[in-house]
């Protein structure tokens, strides 16, 4: 097709028996929003990878402004202006922002680069966007969603005429994800162009003119926006009829059980010693899903860190069935039997080089059903493991598959499968759906249903305002480190927690 700024034509690449893309043909035009779409272990990442020269196809080619791309070579693909934000930015912590712009970045004045120039033109950029952000703070005091607009106006100076997303929005709150959507149409305004990964089908329709939906490897469709409904998306994600995510509504809060866990005026450190947790207090009782709304940079780390014993608190107490644990470590709460979720399960709960079985053991390895008499007992452990694998939905060929080879979706339920898979009596869900699909999300958040109603006391952590409601027995805010507006669910005021998330609202004591 001519016009066109990508065209990708019969991608195919396999990783062993494993068919990740199958003559996919994806095509971007100028000024053009694509949403990219499709279930865990789809083969999104795989096809940019290709884009981005990561990862050579076996078959096909890539056609950029009417040029073609050499395959399977990065410098290629950046060289000609397209550009990936990813999961993990790559800013240097230690550096502010404009010497974070500046590095490798041809557009400053020779090799004594001119720190004044730098910051002028990063103000004219972010105000031209929206994307204001102040030249010399230094990016290790960022939060995460003012770090991914570092990572954009970096994109933007080096001149990048596509823009890769890739699930930008799972670290922002509301108001900034309307932001970030907001600076997509204005990038588009001026003639470029974006990809859009995510699993939210609300933002797709959102802004996207165009999606494409993966399913297997290949395409399962491609449409435009104009016409489309979610579930019209969430029928050719998965093909066939799906029920909105997370549609259930909470149970009635049962006249809450035993009080589990008290926490009280707790405040905690993150890694680079800011106290991001001030004073946070509430009580968590057997039987219910306290959801605690809020985005990065208000505490909800390091209060998921202090409660399983990975950080100490610098102030408060935590109380466990009237047991006062606040400085016991993490060996100490797992045997209490509370169990944790962190929100980078990848890289913190995984062991990458190990396969999905040994990942689901990891725990209990010394214990029953894996051992018996000192010995690992590998029948016991293959049947549990497949069990988890079904019940988990991970897609993988075997529970031999090591954790690296799994898609990103799938490498997080495999940590779910563990810490869900044993009968914890506290569990600490931290952003326990990142990163999964509309299917697994619902999956997740109803085996956390089915273990509130088993009489586990859920404490549920997200920045997805969505969820929190839907989830909630009672629901809060995690504001400027304290918990802020804590009411049964019934009594929620869903904007009033946007604006508490974004800050707006005083601290109340529970
Ligand atoms: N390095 C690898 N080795 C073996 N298999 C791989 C490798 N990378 C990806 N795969 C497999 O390719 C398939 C597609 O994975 P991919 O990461 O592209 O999916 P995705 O759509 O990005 O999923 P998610 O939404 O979970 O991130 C999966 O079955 C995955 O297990």
């Amino acid at each position: 097709m001519s016009g066109a700024l990508l065209e990708m034509r019969g991608i195919s690449k396999s990783y062993g028996t494993v068919r990740a893309n199958r003559s996919v043909d994806l095509t971007v035009m100028p000024a053009q929003i694509v949403g990219l779409l499709g279930e865990n272990g789809s083969g999104k990442s795989t096809l940019m990878k290709v884009l981005f020269g990561m990862v050579r196809p076996d078959e096909g080619g890539i056609v950029y402004d009417g040029r073609e791309l050499d395959t399977g070579r990065p410098k290629a693909a950046l060289q000609a202006g397209i550009a990936m934000i990813h999961q993990h930015f790559t800013l240097v912590e230690a550096m502010t922002v404009a010497e974070n712009l500046m590095l490798g970045w041809s557009g400053a004045a020779g090799p004594w680069l001119d720190r004044r120039g730098v910051a002028a033109q990063v103000r004219d950029a972010a105000a031209r966007y929206g994307l204001e952000i102040d030249p010399d703070a230094r990016v290790e005091q960022l939060a995460l969603g003012e770090k991914q607009r570092v990572e954009i106006l970096k994109a933007i100076l080096r001149g990048a005429h596509l823009l890769i997303l890739d699930e930008p929005t799972s670290i922002l709150s509301p108001p900034e994800i309307a932001r970030l959507l907001d600076f997509l149409r204005r990038f588009r305004t001026e003639g470029h162009a974006v990809i859009f990964i995510t699993h939210k089908l609300g933002e797709v329709l959102a802004v996207a003119d165009q999606v494409v939906v993966l399913r297997d490897g290949q395409v399962a469709g491609a449409a435009a926006v104009a016409g489309a409904t979610r579930a019209s998306l969430a029928r050719l994600m998965v093909g066939r009829e799906t029920s909105a995510v997370a549609a259930a509504p909470p149970a009635a809060a049962t006249a809450a059980g035993r009080l589990r866990l008290q926490v009280r005026a707790l405040a905690a450190r993150d890694a680079s010693g800011v106290e991001r947790l001030k004073d946070a207090s509430f009580d968590l009782r057997a039987g219910e899903i306290l959801a605690l709304a809020g985005i990065d940079g208000n505490g909800q780390g390091e209060l998921a860190d202090a409660l399983a014993g990975l950080a100490r608190p610098t102030r408060g107490r935590i109380l466990m069935d009237e047991v006062d644990i606040t400085r016991g470590d993490a060996a100490q709460r797992l045997a209490a039997g509370i169990a944790y979720i962190p929100a980078d399960r990848a890289g913190t709960s995984l062991v990458q080089g190990m396969s999905i079985e040994e990942n689901l053991m990891l725990r209990d390895v010394g214990r029953a059903p894996y051992s018996r008499l000192g010995r690992i007992q590998r029948g016991a452990a293959r049947r549990l493991s497949i069990e988890r694998m079904r019940d988990f939905d991970v897609r993988a060929a075997s529970p031999d598959a090591p954790a690296r080879t799994l898609s990103g979706g799938n490498q997080q339920k495999v940590a779910l499968a563990r810490e869900l898979g044993r009968q914890p009596e506290v569990v600490i869900a931290f952003q326990p759906t990142w990163g999964l699909d509309p299917g697994a999300t619902q999956f997740v958040i109803d085996r956390l249903r089915r273990l509130r109603d088993q009489g586990t006391a859920v404490l549920y952590i997200s920045s997805e305002l969505e969820e929190v409601l839907a989830v909630g027995d009672r629901v809060g805010v995690l504001s400027e480190g304290r918990v802020v507006d804590l009411v049964p669910r019934a009594e929620a005021d869903i904007e009033r927690i946007g604006l508490a998330m974004a800050g707006a609202l005083q601290a109340v004591s529970p």
